[in-house]
């Protein structure tokens, strides 16, 4: 499937979750089949590349595509949570979105050490989240050196942000005009 496809296959809705945010949403893309397969195996072959031994992604969206990716090349998943959701001693970094502020949360007990980690998630805005998911599964012992998105937005500087985070930033599609 080519990314003109798979971007015709994501909905945008504009003022959610606030006003002037077009929001870029996959609930269409993963409703459809071909197109979930598609984003999947695309997202497989990048980690797959980046000589992926784990796959990490973030809640929620990122559960999604990560867990399948993980599940396509036989590698396990390391699941970066929202906070007060793991039932252990965690450790945790708080990150600015395009729309607030937030917190993640890791076991560090999931994170091999020197365990090469390819983060996916669906969508990279400011690059927030994915450089606070790298920061944290480096501190737990990781080499973060690739991420993985269905999605860039790149007039909100993520990919720029996240390569001085020290990662490569892979997209299968861009929305300029955020
Ligand atoms: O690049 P950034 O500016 O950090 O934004 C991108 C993040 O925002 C969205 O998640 P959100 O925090 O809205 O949570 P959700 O997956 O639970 O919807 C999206 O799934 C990314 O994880
Ligand atoms: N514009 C946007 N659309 C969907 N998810 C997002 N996460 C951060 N910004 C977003």
């Amino acid at each position: 499937m080519t990314a003109d496809e798979l971007k015709g296959l994501i909905r945008t809705v504009p003022d959610f979750p606030a006003r002037g945010i077009q929001f870029r949403d996959i609930t269409t893309l993963i409703g459809n089949g071909p197109g979930l397969r598609a984003a999947v195996g695309q997202l497989a072959c990048i980690a797959r590349e980046a000589g992926a031994e784990a796959i990490a992604g973030m809640e929620a969206r990122g559960f999604i595509f990560g867990a399948a990716v993980a599940v396509e090349l036989q590698l396990g998943f390391v699941p970066v949570r929202k906070p007060g959701k793991l039932p252990v001693e965690t450790i945790g970094i708080e990150y600015a979105l395009e729309y607030g502020s937030d917190r993640l949360e890791i076991d560090p007990a999931s994170v091999g050490q020197g365990q090469r980690i390819v983060v996916v998630d669906d969508l990279i805005a400011t690059g927030g989240t994915a450089c606070a998911a790298a920061q944290l599964l480096r501190k737990a012992g990781a080499v973060v050196e690739d991420a993985a998105f269905v999605i860039d937005l790149p007039d909100l500087g993520g990919a720029a942000a996240l390569r001085e985070c020290g990662a490569a930033v892979h997209a299968l599609v861009d929305f300029a005009g955020h």
